[in-house]
């Protein structure tokens, strides 16, 4: 059985969400990791000296949980797949059933700053957006929690340079994408990187 673990990381509204889930359609016995979903609850979440709730740092997130979570993919797919609700096709009942591919997709905006979470990837994605529309379209997007005035400034674009920074360190071997493209040109190029790859697999 081939399992294959794609990261879609990337500024916040870059638009990983939106390709995620026109990918997650298409590719076949695909699951996917939201990192979102391991936000801890806000009561939790460090003040800083600039009296900003600090979310955009990874110790804000349960990243211990989010790597459990991907480990029990890796150990069974298709029970994964079924314990989330997810469809897998009927061949893969078959626990031993060969050359069936498994993909797990792991969305989120800080994938490539821990170490544990990155040893998983198989192919490494990442969208930019520059400064001026990644606020535009972060002031008319809803949180759980609201952005206070001036967080954008203060706190969540200076983690984003300081994050991709560390990133651009690592070495990792990344593949940059420009969310200023169209969303059906950005899903047409992942979708076909993707194939490609998978079809030299297999
Ligand atoms: N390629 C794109 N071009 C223009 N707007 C986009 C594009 N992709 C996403 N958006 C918009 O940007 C906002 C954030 O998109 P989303 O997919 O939720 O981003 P992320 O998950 O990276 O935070 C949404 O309003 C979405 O419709
Ligand atoms: N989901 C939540 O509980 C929550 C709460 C506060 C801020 N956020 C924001 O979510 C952003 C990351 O998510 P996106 O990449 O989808 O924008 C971070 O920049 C963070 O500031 C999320």
């Amino acid at each position: 059985k081939m399992k294959y673990i794609i990261g879609i990381g990337g500024i916040t509204n870059g638009g990983k969400t939106t390709l995620t889930d026109r990918l997650v359609k298409v590719l076949p016995n695909c699951c996917v990791v939201h990192q979102d979903d391991f936000f801890k609850p806000p009561d939790q979440i460090e003040v800083g000296e600039d009296g900003y709730k600090q979310w955009d740092v990874i110790t804000s997130l349960d990243m211990e949980a989010m790597v459990n979570t991907i480990r029990g993919w890796t150990e069974n797919p298709v029970k994964f797949a079924r314990s989330h609700g997810m469809p897998v096709s009927a061949s893969s009942d078959d626990e031993d059933e060969e050359g069936q591919v498994h993909i797990l997709i792991v969305e989120g905006f800080l994938l490539y700053n821990h170490k544990p979470l990155t040893d998983f990837f198989n192919k490494c994605y990442y969208i930019t957006i520059p400064y001026e529309e990644c606020k535009q379209r972060r002031s008319s997007r809803q949180y759980t929690v609201p952005d206070p005035p001036g967080l954008f400034d203060g706190h969540v674009w200076p983690m984003y340079l300081k994050h991709r920074n560390e990133m651009e360190d690592s070495c990792l071997p990344i593949e940059y994408l420009s969310g200023l493209m169209s969303k059906d040109d950005i899903f047409t190029c992942v979708h076909e990187d993707i194939q490609n790859t998978l079809l030299n697999c297999l």
